[in-house]
């Protein structure tokens, strides 16, 4: 098991967002989390990470009691997201982009980084390396030296991945990574989560596209008010009376707002 949540309550003020919800994730899963807007996905997300403290419940990841963890430690344990709002460092290249987010691996202490020792030259070399091994796997080893805003919308949003797998997670969280993107961006997305599932890396993703989602997930859960409205896989959930009917209500309530 890599993730598992448990009972997890979360209360802003007078608002339940999350009301004991549970899921478990397992290793090597692409799981989806969806649920019409407002249903508490990213406020999980915001949890897991530990940038929120849940009310009530308990998170394990890889058997391992986090709750309480600082959201930096986190990062340090194996968990890595990425954000609705794309969040590059929008003047650096492409390749500095994923050099930094390699930089949590460094072991070096300040005294070493100034002297530059053997050790930190190797460490260095091991992260430009591995920076160059993760832009080959997003496509974008002919940008490399890019300034990031520059690049396409689809390419910005495959960056953030390769700076985000730079810090070598176990578990990739991936919020709404289709959102805005055209036909041929979304599918060369769903080829490269494909390609990151193979290297053993477990990915928890949110997501509005539903027929991206139906045809990427191992299993998914619905949330729906805050609360787990289903679970299961992609044919049982679209199979689902009470999905169905959460999913026809919003598109309801839109049409006559
Ligand atoms: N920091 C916060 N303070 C107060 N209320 C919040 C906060 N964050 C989220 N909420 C509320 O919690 C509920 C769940 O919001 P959340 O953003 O987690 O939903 P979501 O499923 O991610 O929605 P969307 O698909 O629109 O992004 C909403 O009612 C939202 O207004």
């Amino acid at each position: 098991m890599v993730l598992e949540l448990n009972n997890i309550t979360k209360n802003f003020g007078g608002i339940s967002a999350l009301t004991d919800v549970s899921f478990k994730i397992n290793e090597g899963e692409i799981f989806g989390l969806i649920g019409p807007n407002g249903a508490g996905k990213t406020t999980m997300f915001n949890i897991i990470t530990n940038m929120f403290l849940p009310t009530s419940g308990e998170i394990s990841f890889l058997g391992e009691k986090i709750s309480g963890t600082k959201p930096h430690k986190i990062t340090d344990k194996g968990i890595c997201r990425t954000f609705q709002n794309i969040r590059l460092f929008s003047q650096m290249t492409v390749l500095e982009n994923v050099l930094v987010g390699g930089h949590c691996r460094i072991k070096s202490g300040v005294i070493r980084s100034v002297i530059r020792t053997k050790s930190q030259r190797k460490e260095e070399e091991f992260i430009r390396e591995t920076a160059t091994d993760l832009l080959e796997l997003v496509g974008l080893s002919s940008y490399t030296e890019v300034v990031a805003e520059n690049l396409a919308y689809g390419q910005q949003r495959r960056l953030e991945i390769a700076r985000a797998l730079a810090s070598n997670p176990k578990l990739l969280l991936l919020d709404e990574p289709a959102a805005g993107m055209n036909e041929t961006e979304t599918e060369d997305l769903f080829d490269l989560i494909k390609k990151v599932q193979k290297r053993g890396i477990t990915v928890l993703l949110i997501e509005h596209d539903m027929p991206f989602v139906m045809k990427l997930c191992d299993r998914i859960t619905v949330l729906n008010f805050g609360k787990k409205l289903a679970e299961g896989t992609p044919q049982e959930i679209q199979n689902n009376k009470d999905v169905i009917e959460a999913y026809l209500g919003s598109e309801e309530d839109e049409q006559s707002a």
